[in-house]
């Protein structure tokens, strides 16, 4: 912690004396006052100066109490430097070196008259001691330190030492490059000196009357002669930083609530402005209001106690003062810290005071008003006599110290401007190797700029480039185009060619079966009619397989003996005709044929009247469709069984003949079936089921004959015993649509309960197409045809 000027200087500790310490200062008794005309001093020696300068300063009506006191008690006489107390008995004059009313002078116009004088004389070298003195309220910490509209005295005293910005006031030249400031500030509360400047609290607080938000606890300071020991200090030749810092600390000022002043400080507060370079020095006190204890409205005996001990001061210096103007041998500097601190500006003959009286223009506060100019009258009348040569002596050595302490002050702030001489001095450096590092960048930047510049080519030819490069790739994209083209046309041309070799495939295998038929033809026919009939048959199969058709018409054109021809029950068609069980029909068509292996389905042509070449046609047409598979022979006897009784031309009676015959029939079959059944199934029949599955599977459910998808589907989770157990094999001849002209024969397995609705799936299933109509012709038991 850097001690103060002057309390850092143990010379000035030491060896400073107060020159006029030893010498009483002449007072303005008539008989030693050298103002005096008729004095003994005035005649003997020079007239001495006053080195107390006496200012009013009145306050203007607190908030809207002027309308209240529209007759002001004080008023300003036109010298401006009396001031008349009007009461209701009289009035009183008081002479003083200036008055000012706030109303008229704000703080700017103020300092101007008042202040700014003296502080060009600290800039100097002068030493002026300011000090604020008046009851609580009366302005003294408003007139200090202004308000934010306003700064006080101290922030325009630091501007008008320091300048604006490190120059003086008027802008001129500056004091000397070595032109700053060291400031101290201080604070007597209970007689007690604390810095506030500290924030260490090596003092303690106070615990009492802290303001909100404080700082935390103050240093307390001791002091050593006339001066504090160990103050901190701020030193800098900005007047804004300075400032700012000084707002700070005044914040950490006690302060309380009192009757007469809502934030009263309850300490005084001294800021000492010290300017090193010249010697100077400026003292500005805000001293604690001067009211006694009942008028500050204290109570309790601690509280009492507080506002006697901030009056200490107060009455010390008015004693002082006192003392000093009546010219008594001792003056009680020492009676408190106020007046020892002040001590050297009342007996220093270089230092000036200037006493601030301050005022309230409030009836009310007229006798604080009155006590307050006679303090200030009388330390008005303060005059310091002449020199003597013991003084001479005393002041030789006391500037010695003086120029001690400023040399030591010097020193420090030289060093203090090296090290921020250094400090800058570095930055420059690590500022200008930064600068050299941008401008290789720059260049180097600037140089690959100009390098693309002359080498790189043009915006045409970029964009020539770029489109000779989107051609080729376009070209190269049509030509991958051509290639897939043609791959998939060879593709598509290979597929066609396998396609076609399948079917001649398929045509060779068809006509191979087509002779094999006629082959089993030819050996059915000679089975039956004998060698003559074979001859006559293979010939005729000789002759084109129109024959064939032609020949199973004949075998096959008459109705099956046994079998119900059928004209599709369940939807109305014309009623199928039933067989006797002399296998005769009806129309003497169906001639009676034994048992026998061959087709189980075949197609029937009914006119064979066409020429060769349409013959010829339908018959690779009906070999086409031709179906063979193998199928089991049941024996004729089975089917005169369950062939029905010769039908009559009654309709009704008939149909329901016919569908009870049908019902008869498929019930002997099961019967037979069930018998037959009892072994397993053969692969043929297992490959049938499959098959019927298969056909199944494709179906659509919904519409499905329920009874055969039952049984195909319990097929599924059944042996084979079970599902042929469940099944009954059926001879079915039926008509297809007019579209699809000719006759189908074939043998079915259906469920033991299907129906002829059943039966109908079945065979669209077996046509592969369920919208094609078709008619029931014959249906019986196998084997009865
Ligand atoms: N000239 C003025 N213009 C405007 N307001 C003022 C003026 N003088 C004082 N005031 C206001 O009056 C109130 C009391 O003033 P101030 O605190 O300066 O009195 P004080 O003499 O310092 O009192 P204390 O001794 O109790 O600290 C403050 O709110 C202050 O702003």
């Amino acid at each position: 912690m850097a001690p103060t000027p002057s309390s850092s200087s143990k010379l000035s500790q030491t060896h400073m004396r107060t020159p006029q310490s030893k010498q009483r200062l002449n007072f303005s008794s008539t008989r030693n006052n050298p103002q005096h005309p008729n004095s003994i001093a005035a005649k003997e020696n020079p007239p001495g100066e006053h080195p107390v300068e006496v200012i009013g300063r009145i306050r203007n009506y607190p908030g809207d109490q002027k309308d209240k006191n529209p007759i002001p008690f004080l008023h300003i006489n036109p010298d401006n430097n009396t001031l008349r107390v009007r009461a209701d008995i009289g009035y009183r004059d008081f002479s003083l070196d200036g008055v000012s009313s706030s109303e008229e002078e704000d703080l700017d116009a103020f300092y101007k008259k008042f202040i700014e004088s003296r502080i060009n004389g600290v800039k100097m070298g002068a030493k002026c001691t300011v000090m604020m003195y008046g009851p609580t309220g009366s302005g003294k910490s408003h007139t200090m330190f202004g308000c934010p509209k306003q700064p006080g005295i101290v922030y325009r005293s630091l501007k008008g030492i320091l300048g604006e910005h490190g120059e003086d006031e008027n802008g001129g030249e500056r004091l000397g490059v070595g032109t700053f400031v060291q400031v101290t500030v201080l604070e007597i509360y209970n007689e007690e000196i604390y810095d506030l400047l500290s924030t260490n609290g090596g003092g303690g607080g106070f615990g009492f009357g802290w303001p909100k938000g404080g700082n935390g606890s103050k240093a307390k300071l001791e002091v050593m002669g006339k001066k504090v020991k160990n103050a901190n200090f701020i030193s800098g030749n900005e007047a804004g930083k300075i400032s700012k810092e000084i707002q700070k600390v005044e914040k950490r000022r006690i302060v309380k609530s009192t009757l007469c002043n809502e934030r009263s400080s309850r300490s005084h507060c001294m800021i000492i402005l010290d300017v090193p370079t010249v010697g100077g020095r400026l003292m500005l006190v805000d001293m604690a209001g001067s009211e006694n204890i009942d008028q500050a409205g204290q109570v309790g005996f601690e509280a009492k106690m507080q506002t006697a001990k901030i009056n200490q001061g107060n009455i010390a210096l008015k004693r002082v003062v006192e003392s000093i103007a009546n010219g008594d041998s001792h003056v009680p500097f020492r009676d408190s810290k106020l007046t020892m601190l002040l001590q050297d500006s009342f007996e220093d003959d270089q230092s000036k005071i200037l006493m601030i009286l301050c005022a309230s223009p409030d009836p009310k506060e007229i006798h604080k008003t009155v006590c307050t100019l006679e303090y200030g009258a009388k330390a008005k009348c303060i005059v310091r006599g002449p020199h003597t040569p013991t003084k001479d002596k005393n002041e030789d050595s006391s500037s010695a110290a003086l120029l001690g302490s400023r040399l030591a002050a010097m020193d420090q702030f030289i060093h203090k401007l090296q090290m921020e001489n250094k400090l800058r001095e570095k930055e420059r450096n690590e500022a200008h190797k930064e600068l050299l590092k941008k401008k290789e960048e720059a260049a180097a930047l600037r140089a690959l700029v100009e390098g693309k510049g002359t080498s790189g080519a043009t915006e045409e030819e970029i964009n020539a480039k770029v489109n000779e490069q989107a051609l080729i790739l376009k070209l190269e994209l049509e030509k991958k185009l051509d290639k897939c083209r043609r791959m998939a046309e060879e593709l598509v041309e290979m597929e066609r060619r396998r396609m076609e070799e399948r079917i001649l495939q398929q045509q060779e295998e068809v006509e191979m079966l087509r002779r094999r038929l006629q082959e089993i033809e030819f050996e059915l026919c000679c089975s039956r009619d004998g060698r003559n009939a074979v001859e006559n048959e293979a010939k005729e199969l000789d002759s084109g397989s129109s024959n064939f058709a032609k020949r199973l018409i004949g075998i096959y054109g008459d109705e099956i003996p046994g079998m119900v021809k059928s004209m599709d029950l369940d939807m109305g068609d014309p009623e199928p005709v039933m067989h006797d069980s002399s296998g005769i029909h009806p129309d003497g068509f169906a001639p009676q044929f034994g048992p026998k292996t061959g087709l189980s389905t075949v197609y029937e042509e009914e006119e064979i009247e066409e020429d060769e070449e349409q013959k010829e046609n339908e018959e690779d047409e009906v070999v086409e469709k031709l179906i063979i598979e193998e199928k089991r022979v049941c024996s004729s006897e089975i089917v005169n069984d369950l062939r029905p009784k010769q039908s009559d031309s009654d309709t009704a009676s008939s149909r329901l003949l016919r569908i009870q015959n049908i019902f008869t029939l498929c019930g002997n079959q099961r019967e037979l079936t069930q018998q037959i059944s009892t072994e397993t199934p053969t692969k043929p029949m297992a490959e049938t089921i499959d098959h019927y599955w298969s056909e199944v599977k494709s179906l659509d459910k919904e519409n499905s004959p329920p009874g055969l998808i039952a049984a195909c589907l319990n097929k599924k989770e059944t042996p084979y015993n079970d599902f042929a157990d469940a099944q009954i094999e059926v001879y079915v001849k039926w008509e297809a649509s007019k579209e699809i002209p000719g006759k189908f024969i074939t043998t079915l397995k259906v469920v033991k309960d299907a129906t002829l609705a059943d039966l109908r799936k079945l065979i669209e299933i077996y046509l592969a197409a369920d919208n094609q109509a078709f008619t029931f012709l014959l249906l019986g038991p196998v084997g009865s045809y």
